[in-house]
């Protein structure tokens, strides 16, 4: 990153995202009930709700891949949908089921996303033999992304949503199917990032490592946000941010119990 936009994004105070009054209905199902939030920058942060719960469709909206019924979203300081080019320059993002362009090679990928982001050729090359380099893909770097697995394709699919630098980063359970070594990997590259004054958003299942990862929370459930804040703050005086979730969501967890009274008996 050049020392000029690392010292402008020290400075800014201004939330990374703000979202006023969303609401997304898919037929009956209200997916997004009226969300308002204010995601502050520079920090490392968590949506987190149970299945169902809206986070795709909400971070669909926020990154302009689907339009609200009702509301408005603010990234880095301009609007998703009245100002959409200015908002997709300054984001990276990694949506759920990723859809890449399979007959290309990892390398080829890089070079053709930093081609479409406008950077000049040889900073692409220097970026994504960086990239590549620090995501231990440099090895399968000529193989056709066809061919990678679940973990590698989360890899260049980061790789390529990071190639551009953006100031905001949203990733959908980015850790999802991932090893442990990768997800340690992803974990140093996203740390780094944040590190320099870039915001990341993540959505995840995973409170262990949303309780490891993050300095901020933002709790959704049907459709609403349950709490939001730093992450001591939601955790509150439960012993793990699990236990703040499961209270906060109101699901103690289904007794299966007698409901499943012929599951392992009578063999
Ligand atoms: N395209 C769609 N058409 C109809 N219903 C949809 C559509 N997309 C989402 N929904 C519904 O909206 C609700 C919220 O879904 P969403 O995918 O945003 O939840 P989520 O929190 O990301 O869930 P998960 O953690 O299971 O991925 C669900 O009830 C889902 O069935």
């Amino acid at each position: 990153m050049a020392a000029a936009e690392g010292a402008n994004r020290a400075v800014t105070t201004a939330p990374a995202v703000r979202i006023e009054g969303l609401w997304k209905r898919f037929g009956d199902q209200i997916a997004v009930a009226g969300v308002d939030l204010e995601l502050p920058a520079g920090q490392f942060i968590g949506l987190v709700g149970p299945n169902g719960a809206g986070k795709t469709t909400t971070l669909s909206m926020v990154t302009g891949l689907l339009r609200p019924d009702m509301g408005r979203v603010e990234v880095a300081g301009h609007d998703v949908w009245q100002d959409p080019a200015a908002v997709k320059a300054r984001i990276g993002v990694l949506p759920e089921g990723l859809r890449l362009f399979e007959r290309l090679s990892g390398r080829e990928l890089l070079d053709y996303m930093g081609r479409l982001r406008g950077l000049p050729g040889d900073e692409v090359d220097k970026r994504a033999t960086q990239l590549l380099d620090v995501l231990d893909l440099t090895g399968s770097q000529h193989k056709l992304v066809v061919d990678y697995s679940t973990g590698m394709r989360k890899k260049i699919g980061l790789a390529a949503a990071l190639l551009h630098n953006p100031e905001v980063l949203f990733l959908d359970e980015p850790f999802e199917g991932v090893d442990p070594v990768s997800a340690q990997t992803i974990r140093g590259v996203l740390e780094r990032y944040t590190g320099s004054g870039a915001t990341v958003v993540f959505s995840s299942h995973v409170m262990e490592l949303v309780e490891s990862l993050c300095d901020w929370v933002a709790v959704l459930a049907a459709g609403r946000i349950r709490a939001a804040g730093p992450l001591a703050e939601v955790r509150g005086d439960a012993p793990s941010l699990q236990q703040a979730f499961l209270e906060l969501v109101g699901a103690q967890g289904r007794d299966a119990g007698e409901a499943l009274d012929w599951l392992g008996g009578g063999r």
